[in-house]
């Protein structure tokens, strides 16, 4: 499950993460994945970017589960400790809050062993039909 062309999940996209998310109970979500020489800011240290785009992502399908279409308002991060290159690390979302246009959601990176990695907190704003229209994004199955 995915689009294929986006740049963490899509499979299709040959610059992408390729990050395969999966349901976790009602309405949590989980993925794994493996940071590689490619993804590194500092000599090897994962690159803030891609850590805040994995959370991003996996606040996204938290709310694409829940069955709306929204986009990401407003995501703070907090980085606790450094990804190395070739470690492997845990990923989890949950929704937090959900209102009429809102939804909450808390995520975090941790390593095999628990520890916590980077963590966030974000809004989602549900779209109405005619922003879907506006963003291209009416069809979406
Ligand atoms: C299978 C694969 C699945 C999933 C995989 C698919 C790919 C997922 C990709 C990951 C997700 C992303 O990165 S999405 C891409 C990054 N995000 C974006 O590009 C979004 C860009 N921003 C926007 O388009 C817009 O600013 C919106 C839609 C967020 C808000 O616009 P709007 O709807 O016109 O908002 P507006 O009428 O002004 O305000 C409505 C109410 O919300 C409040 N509000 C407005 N903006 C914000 C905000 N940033 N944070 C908090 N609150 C806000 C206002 O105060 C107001 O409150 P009140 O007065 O009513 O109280």
């Amino acid at each position: 499950m995915g689009y294929a062309t986006c740049f963490v999940c899509g499979q299709e996209n040959d610059k992408g993460l390729h990050i395969h998310f999966h349901k976790d109970g009602e309405n949590g979500v989980r993925a794994s994945f493996l940071a590689e020489p490619w993804h590194e800011g500092w000599p090897g240290i994962q690159h803030g970017g891609v850590t805040s785009a994995i959370l991003d992502e996996a606040t996204a399908y938290v709310t694409f589960f829940m069955g709306v279409v929204a986009v990401t308002a407003q995501l703070q991060v907090e980085f606790q400790d450094p990804i190395r290159v070739g470690e492997r690390v845990e990923i989890e979302a949950h929704p937090t809050k959900v209102t009429r246009r809102i939804v909450e959601v808390d995520a975090s990176i941790r390593g095999t062993d628990g520890a916590l990695k980077a963590r966030s907190h974000a809004k989602m704003m549900i779209l109405s039909q005619q922003q879907k229209e506006e963003m291209g994004l009416a069809n979406l199955p």
